[in-house]
């Protein structure tokens, strides 16, 4: 019997979604891996159901991670800053291609004196969201930071990367092509997928978080066919194993090692 109630049909994805450029995407195909399309028919996606996939968010303080994972979750926006101490984490349930499918998103604190704690949730992500302010220069040039940190508690050759520029909304068209330019070049070097948004207005945030859950289960399927089928030559894996059963609680108690 299920314990949970039925995924809200705002959540469902019959089809791959698209990414925002091809320029730097993890993959530019229009559809789902047949390999996946054909075991969700199948009903063979194993335990990819019943589990949570760990989401990281980091970047610098104040380019707007809590508002982009509360646009998301809840549908507002506060205008006031108010620093992340430490982490929190919101939990999304989705239906993609008929079969459930979990995101926990951990949203991360900026701030260099709460970091330490933030660093200690970092372990076993499968996708890490690193965000900058499209505005702000110095948060891009941050970013490599942020993943170096990131990947010191997680596989990089399993992890999916998704490079965020956010407050679209305060850039005019002109400073914002110029940034862009720069946040591709990034993207493609850290072999990240490049997406700009705006939490204000809402402009591709959900179609964001629909490219995280879609690109993080496929991955999820391909590693369950893995384990259970022998591999055809084209496709990709790329998942770990850290992933965390659905129905145990994750713990939200904050480690002291930060003053
Ligand atoms: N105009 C505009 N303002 C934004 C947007 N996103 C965030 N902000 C503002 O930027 C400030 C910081 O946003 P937060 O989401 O709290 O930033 P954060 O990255 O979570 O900061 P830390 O928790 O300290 O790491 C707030 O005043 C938000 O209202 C956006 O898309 N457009
Ligand atoms: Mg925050």
């Amino acid at each position: 019997m299920s314990v949970l109630p039925p995924v809200r049909r705002d959540r469902i994805i019959p089809d791959l979604p698209s990414c925002f450029t091809k320029e730097a995407a993890l993959h530019t195909k229009a559809t789902f891996n047949p390999r996946v399309r054909r075991a969700c028919q199948d009903d063979r996606t194993g335990t990819v159901g019943l589990k949570i996939s760990k989401i990281i968010v980091v970047g610098d303080l104040s380019v707007g991670k809590t508002c982009l994972i509360n646009r998301f979750c809840k549908d507002t926006f506060d205008k006031n800053y108010k620093a992340t101490i430490g982490v929190d984490f919101e939990m999304e349930r989705f239906e993609v291609l008929g079969v459930p499918f979990s995101l926990q998103l951990w949203d991360t604190a900026g701030q260099e004196r709460f970091k330490c704690i933030a660093s200690t949730y970092y372990r076993g992500a499968q996708a890490i969201i690193i965000v900058f302010d499209v505005n702000d220069i110095a948060s891009l040039d941050h970013v490599k930071q942020w993943l170096r940190d990131a990947l010191k508690e997680n596989d990089p050759t399993s992890v999916l990367l998704f490079l965020v520029g956010t407050k679209k909304d305060l850039s005019s068209a002109a400073q914002y092509n110029l940034i862009e330019k720069d946040a591709i070049k990034i993207a493609k070097e850290i072999k990240a997928e490049y997406w700009a948004v705006s939490s204000l207005t809402g402009e591709n945030v959900n179609e964001f978080f629909f490219r995280v859950a879609s690109l993080t289960f496929e991955a999820n399927v391909l590693a369950e066919l893995e384990k259970t089928g022998p591999r055809k030559i084209g496709d990709v894996v790329r998942i770990n194993n850290n992933d965390t059963n659905l129905f145990k609680n994750p713990k939200k108690s904050k480690p002291n090692c930060c003053q």
